[in-house]
């Protein structure tokens, strides 16, 4: 705006207003409406802007708007030519946060209008505390946005929500993820600290350090980028936005190492559910009410949790007993099952299945539900199918691909002359990553990848000749068992004909 700057030129006709708001009383009213008028449009002709003021506070409390117009301004101030900047770290921040230092304008552009914005810092003194020799300055922050008025409408309904939505991915981006726990001590509870307590979550996991099938990551990892992705889809279809994944598989495969790969991958939070502290369906629904979105809930060997299973494995029994239709009990639908379990006073199948996706469920957005468990078999159908668990990721034995990330994690190598045996090793032999892992450890500074191959290889030859005495062993018994109907078939047909 020339030599003198939008907001110099607003003050100043600020204060002739200001002037005129004083002395017009002196004047006759029709006179006064003329003047008026006449200022308006002298007023629109000179300074046609508009001004927005946002408060750090607002009412004594802090004003979601100021944070936001804060994070969002601090990459713009980095993107454009603002010279004075502060660098801010707070507690649950993982990085600096940059915003504008008092005075200093940035210019910024949004659908064709040119929006400046400006902070401003107000010092005055604590009124409850004058007269008292330490009394404090008390600063009220601020920013203002000014831009022409025929942006008014456009600036109020667009650009303050982009600046909004913006600012709060940058929050998230740059927040400090938590891990959460329902395993705590009463006395948290009574603390008020909540149902849920909370550390940083800080695992280095990520889908390239897991050492898994690489199509089955990538399949996983599309998924993930769709499910975030997906607000609008799920709006679409009246879906609540949210994911089940079980990972199953035997101990030592990396599920644990998958969950923390998700929640580094999409930013997310981690509430890790412990049933056996569950008292109830009631306290279930109220640990779920207190998640928050962009978050992943865990519950890990599920199966060992609470026998969820019980009454209908009875029942299953009872039924078998009367006719042998196993496969009709099984296919039986899963709402009937549930309600069977809907007993007051106790965290049942139907109080987790409602966990899941009943109505109230969607009371958050943006959620993945995670179980793992070592036996996939033993699990309800009712629990893992199609729609509550989306999808069934089976976490096997390590193969060689597998090893190869491994490999590059713990050694940094990509090939070696022991690859080779130790791919055909592989083949026939079935060993979990965290065992692989173990060996490809350097233990000890000095020696070097040979050393934790050559480990690897006789781990791998135990392993072989250990599951080629089991399998000896079982074809032995089978043997002795199968010699043992024979001998025992003879002897009653002897018996038979002696009877006779
Ligand atoms: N697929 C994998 N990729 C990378 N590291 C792995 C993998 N599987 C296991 N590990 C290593 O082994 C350790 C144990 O793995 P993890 O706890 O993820 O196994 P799990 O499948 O959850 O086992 P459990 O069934 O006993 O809970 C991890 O700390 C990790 O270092
Ligand atoms: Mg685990």
């Amino acid at each position: 705006m020339g030599a003198i700057s939008l907001t110099e030129l607003g003050s100043k006709l600020a204060g002739l207003m200001f002037i005129w708001g004083t002395i017009q009383h002196f004047f006759p009213y029709t006179l006064r409406k003329r003047i008026n008028s006449f200022w308006h449009k002298l007023e629109n002709y000179f300074y046609p802007y508009v001004q927005i003021t946002i408060d750090e506070f607002t009412n004594g409390k802090n004003n979601d708007i100021y944070t936001q117009v804060n994070s969002y301004l601090g990459t713009k101030s980095i993107n454009k030519d603002a010279k004075y900047l502060k660098a801010e770290k707070s507690k649950n921040s993982k990085s600096f946060a940059v915003s504008l230092d008092e005075g200093e304008e940035i210019i910024d552009q949004f659908l064709g209008a040119k929006l400046s914005w400006r902070s401003h810092i107000e010092t005055f003194n604590d009124q409850n505390s004058s007269g008292r020799n330490n009394s404090r300055p008390i600063e009220k922050k601020s920013y203002t946005i000014t831009f022409n008025q025929r942006y008014k409408e456009m600036v109020i309904e667009k650009y303050l929500k982009h600046v909004m939505e913006e600012g709060k991915a940058i929050e998230f981006k740059n927040r400090k993820q938590k891990i959460y726990s329902n395993n705590c001590s009463e006395d948290w509870y009574w603390y008020g600290k909540g149902m849920w307590r909370d550390i940083n979550f800080e695992h280095p996991a990520t889908f390239d350090t897991l050492a898994m099938d690489p199509k089955k990551k990538e399949e996983i990892v599309s998924d993930l980028v769709a499910f975030s992705k997906g607000k609008d889809y799920y709006s679409k279809v009246g879906k609540a936005w949210k994911r089940g994944y079980l990972l199953y598989g035997p101990p030592g495969t990396g599920k644990s190492t998958m969950i923390a790969a998700i929640a580094n991958f999409l930013n997310y939070d981690i509430y890790d559910l412990e049933l056996t502290s569950v008292k109830d369906n009631s306290g279930l629904k109220k640990l779920l009410m207190e998640t928050t979105s962009k978050s992943i809930i865990v519950i890990e060997d599920i199966d060992c949790s609470i026998d969820l299973t019980g009454k209908r494995k009875k029942k299953k029994k009872k039924n078998e007993e009367t006719t042998n239709e196993d496969e009709e009990e099984d296919s039986e639908s899963s709402k009937e099952k549930a309600s069977e379990n809907k007993e007051t006073g106790k965290l049942t199948l139907s109080g987790l299945l409602n966990f899941i996706d009943g109505i109230w469920s969607a009371c958050g957005q943006e959620r993945i539900i995670i179980f793992t468990t070592n036996h996939k078999d033993k699990l309800d159908p009712a629990l893992i199918r199609r729609g509550r668990m989306d999808m069934h990721i089976e976490m096997s034995y390590c193969k060689y691909e597998a090893f190869k990330v491994l490999a590059r994690n713990y050694l940094n190598i990509g090939t070696h002359p022991l690859f080779q045996q130790i791919q055909d090793l592989f083949e026939e032999v079935n060993i979990s990553p965290c065992d692989v892992a173990e060996n490809l450890m350097l233990k000890n500074a000095s020696g070097g990848p040979e050393i934790c191959l050559n480990n690897l290889i006789q781990a791998l030859e135990k392993a072989k000749e250990k599951a080629n005495k089991d399998k000896e062993g079982k074809e032995k018994t089978s043997l002795n068992s199968k010699s043992i109907n024979k001998v025992s078939t003879k002897l009653v047909g002897r018996l038979k004909k002696l009877w006779k």
